[in-house]
Formats: structure tokens, sequence, C-alpha cells
């Protein structure tokens, strides 16, 4: 029987009524708890996840910690002791203070002491006031059933590998499953307040040493540099590309896998993910809403989680026409008042979202109209909506070759001369090079995650970049050119707006919740329409609503919220802002146009 120690800092959420007949038991261990006598611990690996029995004085208390918070794990060995510290070598129990753990190839391991621990990493769900939060938690168990180390570690390793083949959804095997693929992360240093390499560094690094997972990292040099990375790279050796940073890298990361000759096969073997470092977050915020995962700003736990684990799910696109460009969005059109809000309050960068609010009352004193002409296909049913198609049947277009149902097809090429493409990686990259430590005083052991590499942006310009024309490609178009004709069973609005915006999540920014109904993939558009002659006091309770979801409720002719499946807006005269996922676009005609299940998105494992 092994004997074994569960480390101090073990702390185990309760899962009441957690003993499900079908649970199948892979592995079942008992083992003793050092610091408190005559109590011991039964504990099964099962296809829920890690259950702990306790059995003290009759009394018996049983834990589980759910699979899908556990992140990973690995099997240590105590460290060699200092010549002359007082405890004895000879001691076979460790007390759990002394306790020190060291790699199992280190040179530093103590020949004594015979044992394998294996250190389970967990991230649990825990209810603290109001606020629910991922706690982290290690067990630790202790192997010292045999009287060889070789043998304990074997017992060690069979648990962490069963442990990762659950984890991964696989059969048990004997042999851990591959970890073949690096995920591509691409970090914008400028978003929101500029902390996303710390933010990457102190938060996300470490968790994903601990759930195995190498990555290759890249600092942006330059705007529309993720854009570029991804269209002119072999996508296809890695398994997935997260943007770091707010959701204008996304937006880059999204539209050059679009300007791909492959964009079809890309988007259905990539997913894509982000990781929410910059103001508005708005994409990050839905996936947890929609998961229910807790959003904590700036705490990366539950989004980082989510990249370990890899589980995916289908997302919407809207593809967009402006008069000269077309691309493709996965949050938000905007024209008007929030608009004017994400742009302007680009000078209070440094407070990070704070700058919304700040900005959202000087607009509410000096409030704008803006004239034009609104146009949209209304669902009119969303709780019945049918199944959205597979994607993957449509016909795709490129936006410069005609093709286009556009009577001025040239208006349409979105070929940027301008636009370069990098060389192979080979001779940017180097292992971890210490620039980026200097960013953090703080040197960090988490970059040691086999496999992973950093690589160097901000050298010297060394990447040989050749000039590339760069073409849109895509799902044809459903809808008429842009300067044509609508179907008339369209609703037409003519007049004065505060603002129409339109998103296709439920948050659009941290802190508002646009469109609670909205899910990744249901098909449906969010627009709202602010008719110019709402009073300010009603602007200002929309504001306060916001964060409950509640702004377009109740009994107000110049305030609604409408589902639409393509819609077109053509503002008057040349004064004010249009946004694309909170991106300034061209001020302009503009119309869009939803399609479902595009693109694959990884999600928490939470349902
Ligand atoms: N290295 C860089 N230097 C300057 N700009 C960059 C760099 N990398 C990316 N960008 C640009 O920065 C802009 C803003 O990026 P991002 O969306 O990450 O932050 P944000 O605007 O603070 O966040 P949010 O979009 O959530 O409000 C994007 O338009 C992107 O193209």
């Amino acid at each position: 029987m092994a004997d074994s120690q569960m480390g101090k800092d073990v702390s185990i959420a309760l899962e009441d009524g957690y003993s499900d007949s079908k649970e199948h038991v892979y592995l079942e261990e008992t083992f003793y708890i050092l610091s408190k006598k005559n109590s011991v611990f039964r504990v099964r690996l099962t296809s829920k996840g890690l259950s702990l029995t306790k059995e003290a004085e009759g009394k018996k208390k049983e834990q589980t910690i759910l699979l899908r918070d556990i992140i990973g794990s690995k099997c240590m060995r105590s460290k060699r002791r200092r010549p002359g510290a007082s405890s004895c070598v000879c001691s076979s129990l460790v007390g759990s203070q002394q306790l020190k753990v060291v790699d199992e190839n280190s040179g530093d391991l103590d020949e004594n002491d015979i044992s394998a621990y294996l250190y389970i990493y967990a991230y649990i769900l825990k209810q603290s006031r109001r606020t629910l939060k991922r706690e982290r938690t290690t067990i630790t168990l202790r192997f010292r059933s045999y009287d060889k180390y070789e043998d304990n570690n074997k017992e060690a390793q069979k648990w962490r590998t069963t442990l990762k083949c659950l984890i991964a959804g696989r059969s048990i095997t004997s042999v851990p499953p591959p970890n073949d693929k690096k995920l591509l992360i691409l970090l914008n240093p400028k978003s929101g307040p500029g902390k996303a390499r710390e933010l990457f560094q102190t938060k996300v690094a470490p968790l994903l040493q601990e759930a195995e997972v190498p990555y290759d990292l890249h600092v942006t040099k330059y705007a529309q540099y993720a854009r570029e990375f991804v269209r002119t790279r072999n996508v296809y050796s890695w398994r997935g590309i997260v943007a770091v940073g707010g959701d204008g890298v996304l937006f880059e990361v999204l539209n050059g896998m679009f300007e791909r000759l492959d964009w079809q096969q890309a988007l259905a073997e990539v997913p894509l993910a982000i990781l929410p470092c910059g103001s508005g977050n708005g994409l990050s915020r839905s996936i947890c809403h929609v998961y229910n995962e807790p959003y904590i700003p700036q705490n990366l736990t539950g989004p980082t989680m989510a990249l370990a684990r890899g589980k995916t799910a289908p997302m919407d696109v809207v593809r967009i026409e402006t008069k000269t460009k077309i691309m493709f969005s996965f949050l938000s059109v905007g024209w008007g008042l929030i608009s004017d809000i994400d742009i302007e309050s680009e000078r209070l960068r440094a407070i990070g979202s704070q700058r919304f609010a700040v900005w959202a009352v000087a607009r509410l004193v000096g409030l704008r109209r803006y004239k034009g002409v609104l146009s949209y296909a209304k669902i009119k049913d969303v709780s019945n909506l049918p199944k959205p198609k597979q994607p993957f049947t449509l016909s795709h277009s490129i936006s410069q070759d005609g093709a286009l149902d556009s009577p001025d097809a040239e208006a349409f090429i979105d070929c940027d001369e301008h636009a370069e493409v990098f060389t192979s990686a080979a001779n940017g990259k180097h292992q971890r090079v210490d620039s980026w430590y200097s960013v953090n005083s703080r040197r960090s052991a988490f970059f040691s995650t086999r496999g992973s590499e950093y690589h160097s942006v901000t050298s010297d310009g060394s990447e040989l970049r050749s000039p590339v024309h760069a073409c849109m490609h895509g799902p044809a178009s459903h809808l008429p050119s842009l300067m044509s004709q609508l179907p008339s069973h369209w609703v037409h609005e003519e007049g004065e707006f505060v603002m129409v915006h339109v998103s296709y999540q439920s948050f659009i920014g941290e802190d508002f919740l646009f469109a609670p109904q909205s899910q990744l993939s249901d098909g449906v558009m969010w627009m709202l329409i602010i008719k110019a002659g709402v009073s300010r006091s009603q602007l200002l309770s929309f504001f306060m609503n916001a964060g409950h979801g509640t702004h377009a409720e109740g009994d107000n002719d110049h305030i609604k919220l409408v589902p639409v499946s393509a819609f077109r807006i053509v503002p008057e005269g040349s004064e004010g802002h249009l946004t694309v996922d909170g991106e300034l676009v061209e001020y302009g005609p503009i119309q869009a146009e939803i399609f479902p299940n595009i693109v694959n998105i990884l999600v928490p494992d939470n349902k």
C-alpha cells in the first residue's frame, strides 16, 4: 500500500452528491496524511475526475476535483538537503512544511528518498462573497510502496499518464498522448494599457507550463503584423492561433485567414482564440458569458485553461462591405455614439477600460446626431431559428475578380498594394531571448515549457520582407452591391440617429451586456437603434443599465434592439465614425451579412 503526503496547500472544493454510479474508476489507491494522524485518503481517478474520500475517526467525507478543472500534473523527487541541515536524511517521513521537490531528472535530487511525488494542478471554481473565481490547488501524492525509486516512479507515472489521457479525452494507454503541435501566440504589446507582455508572462505562461502546452510566441511589431503573419505562414503547423491583446488583434488574425486562398481549409482546421489584454475585450467577455466561465479583468486563468484543453466551438462571422474594402468581423459594427466614444477615447488608453465611461460622459454633454438611411432584414422570430447551415458548402469569392455582384467591381478591389510578406521565420527566431525578460524585471522559469519558443520581433528588422498583393477571399455575398437597390422585404428608416450599433456577441466590452440572448453561432446580429430626440436622461439610464443588459428594455420610442440577418447604413455627409470590431473604417455606405459557423474558436470546457 502506498503511503502518501497530501501537500499542505491542498484546498479542495466540495462537490456534494457527486457519486454517480456510472462513473468509471481507472485507478485507486490509499494515502495517509502525514500532518493528521489516523486520517486516510482513498483516492480514485475516475472518468469524472479525482475523487478523494477522507476517512478520519470513523467519518467519511468525499470530494471530487472535476477533470475539467485539472490542467496537468508532474512527477517529482525530493530535493537533496543542504549539508548540515538539521533534519535527518534517513527519516522516511518528511514533514509537509519541509518538502522540497525537484524535477525527476534534476542533478539535485535526494538519492535517499525513494518516493515519487505526483503533483496535480487544478483550478477550481469557488464562490467567494459574490464573485465566482478559479483558485489554484495542488494535490501532492507521494508514492513509496516499493523500496526502489524506479518502481515508485512507475506507479506515479501510471497515474500521470492515465490523467493525461483523460484530460485529452483519449482512450487510456501506457504512453501519454503526444503534444505534437504548438500553439501560435501573437501578442500585441500596445493593446489596452500596454500590459499584454507582463500579463502573458505572469498569468498565462505558468498555466501553459503546468498543462505542458508548447507554444511559439511572436510579439507584433506594428499594426497589421498579425494579419500578414497569418496570411503568409503555414498555419497548419500550429494547433491553434491565439491573439493576445484586444479585439483588434483577433480582427487582424481573422482577416489574415480570409486573405489566404485556402481560407476554407485553414479556418476548418486551425481554431482561433483570444486572451483578453485590450481595453474592450468584447469577444472574450462574451465567450465567458456563454460558457459560464467567470470573467475577471486581467485574470486570464479561464481563457488560458480553454487554450490548454483545446475544446472548440463554431462561431459566426459577418462579411462587411464598404465602398473600397471587404472585411470579416466577429464582434460589431458601429455608427455614432458608441463608435465616437471608442475612437475618441483612444487618448485615454493608459487607463484601460475606464476610458469608455469617462468619454461617455463627455459625449453625452455634447450629444451629436447623424443623418442617414438605415435598412435591415429583420429576423421575425429569434426563438425559432432554423439550425445554421454548414458553412463550407458556400461558394467562395475573391474581392478582386469581378465575380462580386457589383456594378462597379473596381470599387471592391481589396488588394493592398503596400502589403508585404515575410520570408520564413528561420532567420528572426531565437530561443527565448533576453529582450523578453527585460520588459519585466523578473526573470521567470515559466518559459521552460518544453519546445516553446520566443521569437524576437523587436530586433533589427533583419527579417526579409517582399511585397505581395493581399486579396480578400471568403464566402460570396448574397446581398446586392452596395449601391444597388435592396430587396423589398427589408425595413428602411430614414432620419437622424444618435447611433446604430450592431453586435453578434453578447458583450461588446467588458461591462456592456449588449445582447443577452446572443450565442456564438446563432446566425443573428443584434441591431441597437437610438434615434435623435432621445433625452440625455434616457441615454444616461441606457448606459447605467448596459452592465445588466436591460438598456433596451422598457417603453422607449427612441431606443430599440432588433434581430437582423443583414443590414446597410448609408450616412449622409462625411463627418463621423464607423467602426468594425472597434477598429475605424472609412466613413460612408456600409453593408453586412452574417455567415454562420465559419470559424472554430477555443472555448472553456464548462458545458
Ligand atoms: N506592435 C504594434 N504597434 C502598434 N499597433 C499595433 C501593434 N500590434 C497591433 N497593433 C494595432 O493595435 C490596435 C489595437 O489593438 P488591440 O485591439 O489589441 O487593443 P485595444 O484597442 O486596446 O483593445 P480592444 O480592441 O479590446 O479595445 C489594432 O488595430 C492593431 O492593429
